[in-house]
């Protein structure tokens, strides 16, 4: 396939970043797992084996055409369904692309895209509209997308991250088998546990250039690879003023009666009876499409059908008159559908300083206190060259830590963490659980955490709530 290759250091217009540098790397036609720290070449990796970007060196053995997953291109797709929304044409939510069409795109006959939806499971989510898939959804939309255009080379960034563990071994069962048959993969992997077991061949990145390729079980046993892992956390984290409960005795943080969602006919859960009480910790689990999310956004507002519901939250029976800001300054909130909606371009300690307002994009002018702040939490996950650059130039991982120091920042009432590793690398996912179990010990605010994985690393104590389907 053609690369195109530099020679010289010119800086590439497309990140702002100099060019990533490979001396000599022959993919021999066959398929690699790629590993490295955020920030390390691997998304601009993705930029060049499609053909977007410069780089500095040679690429031999890849094959075309080629396709792709990742969440750069669902970022993409996101950004094409906010520019065709019809919402106010329509007077509702505009759900978005049919999943139906989704897949014809990519110029698959119809007969293929049932097939690909059974083997997939997503022949129920045909009809329904790309903006209301939960995330494990979209991954498996996504791969089934990518597969339909009948590629040589499909580059494939976190597989498994977000899936729960029928979808995993779906997904991983589904790409095995493809290698097997002579597709050509190059898998990008986040966090180590991931590596698929039955590629061969590895590589990794460090600070923008290859530093090592091989075979796998070799190159696993390397320092580079076992650096990986390595996170270090300053001694003291940067707290706020811890939020005092200004909550009556038995006054529930949250409690829902009977809770239920439903669109149409479908019914995401109902009769739901929950409560949070102060001080109390909670995991929420259960498989893709259970309704986490939802749950998750009716606790933060962000639920059309949140009036619906018989819910009080802060003191206030929700409907009786609070504003939606009265609830929202308690919070701080991370998951995959806030990232994606998080598109004001300014730079990184702007979005930091966001979470002092609970706004998108920075509109208020921030005290000296909450600038230092800022600075001290960037400089805590070693961010702090990045203050300065604009946010949506980071690499995805990087982007999710700052909207996760955005969360923490104002120390709230309940931080809401909805996949909150999800594109962090080994290293940054230490960070950020050391930060959240000091944040805890200190009696800092209640943590209301989602999450696929089991993370024994982090540390307090919860309640755990199951959702089936
Ligand atoms: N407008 C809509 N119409 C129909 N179904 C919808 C709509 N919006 C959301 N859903 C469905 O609601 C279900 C719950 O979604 P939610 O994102 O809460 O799941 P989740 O448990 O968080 O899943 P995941 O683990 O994949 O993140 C999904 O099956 C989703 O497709």
């Amino acid at each position: 396939m053609l690369i195109q290759q530099l020679t010289t250091d010119r800086r590439n217009q497309t990140r702002g970043k100099p060019p990533l540098i490979i001396e000599r790397w022959d993919l021999a036609n066959v398929s690699w797992a790629v590993v490295g720290n955020n920030d390390s070449g691997k998304e601009q990796l993705l930029d060049i084996l499609r053909g977007d970007l410069l780089y500095q060196g040679s690429i031999s053995g890849a094959t075309s055409p080629v396709a792709e997953v990742s969440l750069g291109l669902q970022q993409r797709l996101v950004e094409r369904e906010i520019e065709q929304d019809e919402s106010d044409l329509l007077d509702e939510v505009d759900p978005g692309t049919r999943v139906f069409d989704l897949m014809l795109e990519a110029g698959a006959q119809p007969n293929q895209v049932t097939s690909i939806a059974h083997q997939l499971n997503l022949h129920h989510l045909l009809e329904q509209g790309f903006r209301s898939l939960s995330t494990g959804e979209t991954k498996r939309l996504l791969i089934a997308r990518a597969l339909l255009a009948k590629p040589s080379l499909l580059l494939v960034q976190d597989p498994f991250d977000g899936l729960d563990q029928t979808s995993k071994s779906l997904i991983s069962n589904l790409l095995q088998q493809r290698h097997a048959d002579g597709l050509q993969l190059i898998v990008l992997i986040d966090r180590l546990l991931d590596v698929p077991t039955w590629l061969k061949y590895g590589a990794i990145f460090y600070q923008g250039r290859l530093v090592e390729h091989g075979a796998l079980p070799e190159i696993c046993t390397r320092d580079t690879w076992l650096n990986l892992k390595l996170a270090e956390a300053p001694p003291r984290i940067p707290l706020a003023l811890a939020p005092s409960s200004s909550l009556p005795i038995n006054e529930p943080v949250f409690e829902i009666r009977h809770g239920k969602v439903s669109y149409g006919d479908k019914v995401v859960f109902s009769d739901l009876n929950w409560r949070i009480e102060q001080g109390q910790h909670w995991r929420v689990i259960g498989p893709n499409g259970s309704g986490k999310s939802t749950l998750l956004k009716l606790i933060s507002g962000d639920h059309p059908q949140c009036y619906a519901n018989q819910i009080r939250q802060f003191g206030f029976q929700r409907g009786s008159g609070e504003s939606i800001w009265q609830i929202k300054q308690h919070i701080g909130l991370v998951s995959a559908e806030f990232h994606l909606n998080y598109r004001a371009r300014v730079t990184t300690i702007a979005v930091v300083l966001s979470g002092f307002f609970d706004s998108i994009g920075l509109y208020q002018e921030p005290n000296r206190h909450q600038i230092n702040l800022a600075l001290s939490w960037l400089d805590w996950f070693h961010l702090a060259d990045k203050a300065q650059q604009p946010f949506h130039q980071l690499s995805y991982g990087q982007q999710r830590l700052v909207l996760i120091i955005r969360a923490l920042i104002k120390s709230p009432y309940l931080l809401i963490l909805d996949e909150p590793l999800q594109g962090l690398d080994e290293a940054s996912s230490q960070l950020v659980l050391t930060a959240i179990n000091r944040m805890m010990a200190a009696g800092v605010g209640q943590l209301l955490y989602v999450s696929h994985r089991d993370e024994p690393q982090l540390k307090p104590s919860c309640q755990v709530l199951e959702l089936t389907k």
